[in-house]
């Protein structure tokens, strides 16, 4: 079936200013979809599902929330897409990407990959015979073996990984790919990112995906995903997806992801900062600490060539499963909690999601814990982080004035 013609105000515009501005900047005048009657500073919420139309055969721009909503646009230009889709989560933008594979094609992803995704993989392959080769993307070339030139469909990856913050080259490989699957598209889900710190677009991604649950909205009070596209092509096809799955974001929580994205760029340096901190101290104590803002990252070099700073998500061990639960049930201003992005800094044991076989047969380490880090006073985040480093016994007094990793 054709795709349907997509909403003509999702389109981007040319971006004017650095992208910190453009995150706050509403320009009544651009013709971009902030055509609002009143000149609103702030853009409306259109909390409806229908619109009325002027004629009994033609169509407007927007009929039905669920094909196109005004509340839904302005996202293109901060991710430098061509165009811009938001829908219910993360998993949802995932899961419209995944279905421009057909069965028979095959995909390519990195084999640290956030465990839900993982799981929305092995669920292709076992209900579409869709097949997925997981392969280590830091190493450009463990992907040649797996091309070819029709069946390739996808390309996943994540630059840095969730949890294990393993960096891919992703103009390389975008390169590689491109010239020997003319068929394929290379996509780039830059949750742990965000656009303000990587924009995978500007260098050969095809396709950007975000959890809008995580730093787009920042603040967890609400579920989205958003989809940046280059080719207008692919995205009449994923816009096609939205309509026909009816999994389009609301208009509620469209308004709400928009309204969190004004301080993205705020609280994201905020974030960073405190987390180099926090990398830092934690090297310091002797721990092995998985962070690109880090010179011990074995990608630190290639991390800044695609990216303004290294995130605020970071992964340490301990060496000892026990004593990294223990940890993690010792802190007090850290929260135990899944996900990440938010202005609170949160921490947990990232495996729960991925089974153990999948665990064991990719060497993930047990003990490994995630930090999110917010935008709390850092003296108070590494205070309360030191208590229940000492008091899991991670740690020990060397000496009046350091400690050393046990
Ligand atoms: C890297 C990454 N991608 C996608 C998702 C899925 O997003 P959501 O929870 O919004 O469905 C998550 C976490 O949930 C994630 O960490
Ligand atoms: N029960 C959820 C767990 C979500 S984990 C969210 C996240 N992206 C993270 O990395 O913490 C599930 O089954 O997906």
């Amino acid at each position: 079936m054709e795709p349907e013609p997509s909403v003509p105000s999702q389109r981007s515009i040319r971006k004017n200013y650095s992208l910190a501005t453009e995150l706050v900047f509403i320009d009544n005048s651009d013709g971009t979809g902030v055509r609002d009657l009143y000149n609103a500073s702030s853009i409306p919420i259109y909390q409806t599902a229908t619109f009325k139309q002027s004629s009994a055969s033609r169509m407007e721009d927007f009929d039905y929330t669920r094909s196109g909503n005004p509340t839904q646009n302005h996202l293109a230009k901060i991710m430098s897409a061509s165009r811009a889709y938001v829908v219910s989560s993360g998993m949802s933008a995932l899961d419209v990407v995944a279905r421009l594979v057909k069965t028979g094609e095959e995909i390519i992803a990195g084999d640290d990959l956030y465990g839900g995704t993982n799981r929305l993989l092995a669920f292709l392959n076992k209900s579409f015979d869709i097949k997925t080769h997981h392969v280590d993307t830091t190493n450009s070339d463990t992907l040649l073996p797996y091309l070819h030139p029709t069946r390739t469909r996808l390309i996943l990856l994540e630059s840095p990984t969730n949890p294990l913050i393993k960096i891919s080259n992703i103009p390389k490989i975008a390169s590689i790919v491109h010239e020997r699957c003319p068929n394929a598209l290379i996509v780039v889900d830059n949750t742990m990112m965000s656009p303000y710190l990587q924009r995978p677009l500007e260098f050969g991604a095809d396709i950007v995906i975000h959890s809008g649950t995580k730093y787009l909205s920042g603040h967890h009070d609400l579920m989205a995903g958003v989809i940046g596209v280059k080719d207008e092509i692919v995205a009449e096809k994923i816009h096609f997806t939205i309509n026909a799955t009816g999994c389009g974001l609301t208009p509620f929580e469209s308004w709400l992801l928009l309204r969190g994205i004004k301080t993205l760029a705020v609280r994201m340096e905020k974030q960073q900062a405190n987390a180099m901190r926090i990398a830092e101290f934690l090297e310091y104590h002797g721990f092995k600490v998985m962070y690109p803002g880090l010179r011990s990252h074995p990608q630190y070099d290639l991390h800044i060539t695609m990216s303004r700073g290294p995130g605020a998500v970071l992964s340490f061990l301990t060496n000892n499963t026990e004593i990294s639960e223990r940890v993690v049930e010792s802190t007090k201003l850290w929260s135990i909690s899944v996900s990440f992005g938010c202005v609170n800094s949160l921490i947990r044991m990232s495996h729960a999601s991925i089974p153990a076989a999948v665990r064991k047969e990719r060497g993930f380490p047990e003990d490994l814990i995630r930090l999110c880090v917010g935008i709390e006073d850092v003296n108070d985040l590494i205070e309360d982080l030191y208590s229940a480093l000492v008091t899991a016994n991670a740690i020990n007094v060397i000496k009046p004035n350091g400690y050393i990793n046990k």
